[in-house]
């Protein structure tokens, strides 16, 4: 699977001595993190490491415990609107409107990128096997359906930086994989991923690690 739109962006996000503490429990501290344009990071942990904490930490959801993020080198909070309008963060929940159609819901998301070619959308819809369903209620689709729904937003946004909290739940293999291209086009065009997922990826050459927490 292949972007609809090219990035050519080369942004970097960095963290140093990052720290993350919650309900007076430090769940890590002294993480620093180097992103460039083309990585693909993957935070590692087991349960309650603090993968999500972090996610939400870079997308700006959660407050910095301790450390500083950087947005192609300038202290995030001198650049924060610029971030924001670099990142796209999909979290657990799909984040889609139930009695919205996919269609609908990815047009609104679209919208916010100025982009309403609604044979693009379409196409973008199509990409992600929801050909059939783009003018279903979201309600009446199955989990997996739904999170392709969510997933389609990737394949259009021009936004360079993706953040992607366990992105392939509820998708079935043939999906998984390709998601993972789609990744990878998205590196080679210049944007970067940070993911957490306990899937084994297996097409994600190049996948860099960051591992949170102590194993069992
Ligand atoms: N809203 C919250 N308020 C307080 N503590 C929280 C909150 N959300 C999560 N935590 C705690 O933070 C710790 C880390 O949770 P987090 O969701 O970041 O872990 P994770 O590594 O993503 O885990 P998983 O692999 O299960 O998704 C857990 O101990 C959890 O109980």
């Amino acid at each position: 699977m292949k972007p609809l739109v090219n990035h050519s962006s080369s942004a970097l996000l960095s963290g140093r001595q990052l720290a993350c503490e919650r309900d007076e429990r430090l769940l890590f501290s002294g993480l620093d993190l180097d992103l460039q344009a083309g990585n693909l990071l993957q935070l590692e942990g087991p349960n309650g490491a603090g993968k999500t904490s972090l996610m939400r930490m870079l997308a700006g959801l959660l407050p910095v415990s301790s450390g500083e993020l950087y947005w192609q080198g300038q202290p995030l909070d001198q650049v924060r609107d610029e971030y924001c309008q670099a990142l796209l963060f999909i979290g657990h929940l799909a984040g889609i409107k139930a009695e919205l159609s996919p269609l609908e819901n990815l047009s609104w998301f679209a919208a916010l990128d100025g982009l309403q070619d609604e044979a693009l959308l379409e196409q973008a819809l199509q990409q992600v096997g929801l050909q059939g369903y783009e003018d279903h209620p979201c309600h009446q689709l199955s989990a997996g359906q739904k999170r392709r729904v969510a997933l389609a937003r990737l394949t259009v946004s021009p936004r360079p930086l993706w953040l992607l909290d366990e992105p392939f739940t509820a998708l079935d293999r043939q999906a998984v994989a390709a998601m993972e291209g789609l990744l990878v086009e998205h590196a080679k065009a210049g944007g970067a991923v940070i993911l957490t997922s306990h899937h084994a990826l297996e097409n994600l050459p190049g996948l860099q690690k960051l591992r949170l927490g102590q194993s069992l």
